[in-house]
């Protein structure tokens, strides 16, 4: 399917290119923060600019072309790592590291000042990303995955910047349609409750009972 790129890797393959590219990605992100908040003289403002175009440069000589997409190997192991909110190669992505327990789905994340919206607050819009993905991860988790089609999020009070967690879990299925819940907790308080209805694309049910492996499996 469209953005779906089959890979022939090996596992090995995968994780030296994990131990490659995460780290990448982690300089970037302190690069952000530290971008948000320097206050150094004018001339190292210059000197940093040089040396990221430099470096901008540098990674450009050679690129995928368009987006990452959504990368698979034969065995069904598919990798996410261009996602805005859990890409293993994307500074943008907080990122999040979701994780299963039982029914739950959840991830803990610190959440730096680049994400600031009110004076010390995170976002709402990231926030509602954050939640969006949290709440479509424990659709497949489930093993009913689907687009976000209605995302309804409610913010009962102001979420700090730092350590938050995101957590959902299905609440029921409806046919396409899977119903899903979630929570922003931060110090054992909700801040933000969401409801959401991912549903699988006609596309995909056109497949029939057997879609290409990886196209529905969770990614990393
Ligand atoms: C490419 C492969 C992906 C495979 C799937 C795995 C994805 C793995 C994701 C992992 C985690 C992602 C986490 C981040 C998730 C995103 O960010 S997704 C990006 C944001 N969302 C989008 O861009 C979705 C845009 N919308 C669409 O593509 C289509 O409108 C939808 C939502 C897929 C529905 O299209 P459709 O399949 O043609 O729907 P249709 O056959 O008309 O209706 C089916 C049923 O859904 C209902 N319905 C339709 N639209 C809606 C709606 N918006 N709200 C509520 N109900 C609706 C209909 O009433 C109908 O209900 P029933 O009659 O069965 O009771």
């Amino acid at each position: 399917m469209f953005g779906h790129v089959m890979e022939d890797l090996t596992p090995e393959e995968i994780a030296a290119a994990s131990q490659l590219y995460a780290p990448l990605a982690d300089r970037v992100r302190e690069l952000v923060a530290a971008t948000v908040l320097t206050e150094v003289p004018a001339p190292d403002v210059a000197k940093a600019i040089q040396l990221i175009e430099e470096a901008t440069a540098l990674l450009g000589t050679k690129a995928v072309e368009g987006s990452f997409g959504v990368r698979w190997t034969p065995d069904g192991k598919r990798r996410t790592w261009g996602n805005a909110i859990v890409g293993l190669r994307n500074p943008i992505a907080p990122p999040l590291d979701i994780r299963q327990r039982g029914d739950l789905t959840y991830a803990d994340v610190v959440i730096g000042p680049q994400y600031e919206g009110p004076p010390t607050l995170v976002h709402g819009g990231i926030i509602a990303a954050m939640l969006d993905q949290v709440l479509g991860d424990a659709a497949v988790n489930a093993g009913v995955p689907g687009m976000t089609g209605t995302l309804r999020i409610r913010y009962n009070r102001g979420t700090p910047l730092g350590p938050i967690r995101v957590q959902s879990a299905v609440d029921r299925v409806e046919g396409v349609k899977t119903f899903v819940s979630g929570q922003v907790i931060v110090d054992d308080a909700v801040t933000v409750e969401a409801e959401g209805i991912f549903i699988l694309p006609k596309a995909v049910r056109d497949l029939g009972d057997n879609p290409p492996p990886g196209i529905l499996a969770p990614g990393d």
